[in-house]
Order: C-alpha cells, then sequence, then structure tokens
C-alpha cells in the first residue's frame, strides 16, 4: 500500500486516474523527472499524459497541499474513498478571479478579514505573515468557523506564493505607533517592510490593485507605488476613510440620525494634520455652515472643532484602553474592497497621487474622495473647497511631500529619490 496517491483528472477526457508513489517526495520526483508520466490503472491502461494536462482537483481541501499549485496530493486512503463517492466531472476551480490576500495577520488584518469574510467580499481569501505560526493558527481558526459564512474558501501561511493571481492585496503589516506618537514616525521601519514586501505581490500578482493600511498610510501608498511598478489607479491607501466615519458617527450622535445619513468628509492625510470639510457638511442637504457660520473655527461658541480633536485623538484613546484599534479600520477596509471587487463605484476618502490637483504640483499621496471600481481608482472628486481648506490641503501636502523626501527606499529596484541620495 503506498502511503500518497496523485489524483489527476484528464482535462479532456474527464476521467479520473491516479498514479501512486512512497511518499509526496518520490511522486514530486517522479513528475519533475518525466514530463511525461505512463499511467496505469483500472479503467484506462498505460496512457501518457504531460503536465499540462494535469488538472487540480480540488474539494476536501483541508487535507491537500499543493504541487506546482497543479497537483494535489493526499492519503490514499482518502482518495479511495473519495472516488467512491465522487465522479468528478470537472476540475474544481482554485481562483474565479475575486481572490483577496491580505498581508499581516495581526490585529487589522483579522479584523480586515472578518469583515471581508461576514459580508461576502471575495469567495477567495488568503491571509499572508511573517510569523507562519500565528497565521497558520489563525487560518485555521478562521476555516473552524466557516459553515457559517457565505464564501467559505479561506487559507494562508507565511509564503507569499499563496497570493498568486490576487485581484486586490490589503497591506496591514507593519508596526503601529504607540498611544500619543505620530503615524508618521513609523514612516521609515515600515517602507523597509514595503519593500521588501510589495516585489513578492507583484511577482505573484502583475495584475493585482494594493490597497494600503499600514501606517503612516499615505505615505506607504506612495512607496507601494513606487516600489511596485503599478499605475497610479491601481495603488490606494485607505487614507482618510476611519477618520471620516469617525467624524460622521461624532456629528450623528450629537442629532442622533444615522451616521450613514451625516455627509462629511476629513480629507488630506490619515493622522494629525487631518482636515475636516466643515464648509460641507450636510444633514439631507442642510449645511450646518449656513446655519453656524462659524463651524469649525477656534471662536465658534457651539465649539463643533471640539469633535475635529476627538477625530484626531480617536486612535490614541482606544490604545489607552486595548492597545490597539482594529474593529473601526477592518469594517472600512471590506467596504473599500466590496467597491473595488463589485465595481460598486462608491466614494470614499482614499489616498491617492494629488499631483495637478488643489494646486500640487507633486506626485504626493494624500486622502481625497475618489471613486473605486474594478480598475481601482476611477475618479478622484473635484471638491468645492472653502480658501481655508484648500490652504490646509496645500499645507498638509508639503507636510507629505518632506516626509516622502526623507525616506530611504533601499534595496528595491527603484532609484531612490530621498535628500540623502539626491545629494
Ligand atoms: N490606516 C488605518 O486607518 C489604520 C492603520 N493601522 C496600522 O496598521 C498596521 C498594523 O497594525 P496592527 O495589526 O495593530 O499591528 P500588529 O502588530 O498586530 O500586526 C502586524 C502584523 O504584520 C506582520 N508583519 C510584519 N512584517 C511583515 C512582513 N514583512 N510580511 C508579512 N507580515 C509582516 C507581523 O508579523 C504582524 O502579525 C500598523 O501600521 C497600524 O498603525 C492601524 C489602524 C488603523
Ligand atoms: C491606528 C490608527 O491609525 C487609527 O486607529 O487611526
Amino acid at each position: 500500500m503506498h502511503d500518497f496517491a496523485i489524483e489527476i483528472n484528464r482535462n479532456l477526457s474527464s476521467e479520473n486516474t491516479s498514479i501512486a508513489a512512497h511518499n509526496e517526495d518520490e511522486a514530486r520526483r517522479t513528475l519533475s523527472r518525466n514530463k511525461k508520466l505512463n499511467i496505469a490503472h483500472n479503467g484506462f491502461k498505460n496512457q501518457q499524459i504531460t503536465i499540462s494536462d494535469i488538472v487540480i482537483l480540488t474539494s476536501l481541501r483541508t487535507y491537500y497541499r499543493s504541487f506546482l499549485n497543479k497537483i494535489v496530493f493526499f492519503p490514499n486512503s482518502e482518495m479511495n474513498i473519495r472516488t467512491k463517492i465522487l465522479w468528478n466531472v470537472q476540475p474544481h476551480l482554485e481562483n474565479v478571479g475575486d481572490k483577496v490576500s491580505i498581508i499581516g495577520a495581526g490585529m487589522v488584518g483579522i479584523a480586515t478579514a472578518v469583515s471581508v469574510l461576514g459580508t461576502g467580499v471575495t469567495k477567495n481569501l488568503v491571509l499572508v505573515d511573517a510569523f507562519g505560526d500565528k497565521v497558520k493558527g489563525e487560518v485555521m481558526d478562521l476555516q473552524q468557523g466557516s459553515l457559517f459564512l457565505k464564501y467559505p474558501r479561506i487559507s494562508g501561511g507565511n509564503d507569499f506564493s499563496a497570493t498568486q493571481g490576487s485581484k486586490l492585496c490589503i497591506i496591514t503589516a507593519g508596526v503601529r505607533q504607540e498611544a500619543g506618537e505620530s503615524r508618521l514616525t513609523l514612516a521609515q521601519r515600515n517602507s523597509d517592510i514595503m519593500v521588501k514586501l510589495v516585489p513578492e505581490l507583484i511577482k505573484y500578482s502583475p495584475e493585482t490593485i494594493l490597497l494600503m493600511v499600514g501606517n503612516p498610510c499615505d505615505v506607504l501608498t506612495y512607496v507601494a507605488w513606487k516600489v511596485s511598478g503599478l499605475p497610479q489607479h491601481k495603488v490606494l491607501g485607505a487614507g482618510t476613510t476611519l477618520d471620516t466615519q469617525r467624524f460622521r458617527v461624532l456629528i450623528a450622535k450629537k442629532f442622533r440620525v444615522n451616521p450613514a445619513n451625516v455627509h462629511a468628509w476629513i480629507i488630506g492625510e490619515h493622522g494629525d494634520n487631518s482636515i475636516p470639510l466643515w464648509s460641507s457638511v450636510n444633514i439631507s442637504g442642510m449645511k450646518l455652515k449656513d446655519l453656524n457660520p462659524l463651524i469649525g473655527r477656534h471662536n465658534d461658541p457651539e465649539k463643533w472643532i471640539d469633535l475635529h480633536r476627538e477625530v484626531i485623538g480617536a486612535a490614541g484613546a482606544i490604545q489607552e484602553l486595548k492597545g490597539y484599534t482594529n474593529w473601526g479600520v477592518g469594517m472600512s477596509v471590506a467596504a473599500m474592497a466590496r467597491s473595488i471587487l463589485g465595481n460598486k463605484l462608491a466614494i470614499y476618502p482614499v489616498s491617492v497621487n494629488a499631483n495637478g490637483k488643489y494646486g500640487i504640483a507633486d506626485d504626493i499621496f494624500l486622502p481625497l474622495p475618489a471613486v473605486l471600481g474594478s480598475n481601482g481608482v476611477c475618479d478622484i472628486i473635484n471638491l468645492n473647497l472653502s480658501p481655508e481648506e484648500l490652504a490646509s490641503l496645500q499645507d498638509t501636502a508639503a507636510l507629505l511631500k518632506t516626509v516622502q523626501d526623507g525616506i530611504h527606499i533601499k534595496g528595491a529596484d527603484v532609484k531612490c529619490k530621498c535628500r540623502r541620495c539626491r545629494t
């Protein structure tokens, strides 16, 4: 009795056959030595097939390990039982074109995964993390809940090849800031991680869209764009989506209405230099600024400005309480993914290349409301900003440029343009 078997589905005949080996290595060796195999098996003897004829069968996935992404191995006994129960008609498809990979299975990565799974964004979710045991544990844990999910296919590990053929890669890997620390202090450390990680993703998914979540989100989106070589519409960051939802929730509380019915934007930077667009905040078309012309100013007796202070302090406040933030961002990233995969053309304030907009004349990635569809960023909204809002946006762009220019992109296949390398 051989320990391992390879079940092979012949593309054209749709018939199953198998070869046996004492172990998986022996089977691999046999396959790589012979580009053609003579297969002796019940129904059809000594037929020749080429490796390209071989297509995987993918049910009972938990037990499989793939080889060349094409052939599946599993204990002989299981194969025998399986072939007794199932007449295979067609190979099961591994990737139906909406594969989502989440890189970084930390607090944010797992919250994103749960939100993606809970809302049925993809039929194929992959989790990758440098810390192999942790990600394997997370994947096993999630798989055990898969009978309650709309689409139960979840896999992952510490090997980037698992991301092959991703339509969307969500990057949550990286260090997080401490409570009270600016996200911008993480720029070089997390950029070094992106320089290693992004080329791996592109190697396996050259057509992918990259959605950056790690901090400082806007600056890392710029780094990912540089390092990936992707067109700018395919590289975006979560931007001020979280800041904007925090803002809307706080306004909604004041009015006791649903935050979905509060129309308000924060743009400019995910962080301490974010810009609330008071000039356009409205509920059912009723602009708050028309009713309180001082809204958002220091001399406003109603002190609406405190809401923005609360938005800026929100991450720190949650970190003081539980050490990290993850659910708010996870849910919004899943919503952005849904707009991209479902071509929903929903608008989110994401980090995009602002060159040529609002008087910005450099490749600076910062959050602006943009339409997200299956191409990634389809349009950027031309906002009617007040003079103060425009000036703040230009100041923030100048600050982000300083940070971008300070980042040394080492080891990537791009010319570093940091101040040090230029001089
Ligand atoms: N954009 C936003 O709105 C938000 C961004 N964040 C940011 O998200 C990032 C992640 O935060 P957490 O999940 O809380 O951190 P975490 O420490 O819980 O998880 C980070 C994960 O990244 C993994 N990792 C590190 N280097 C890697 C590499 N080269 N390849 C694969 N995996 C790698 C680590 O093993 C770890 O599991 C931080 O930068 C944080 O500041 C957090 C909340 C909101
Ligand atoms: C950590 C972070 O960026 C946030 O919660 O806003």
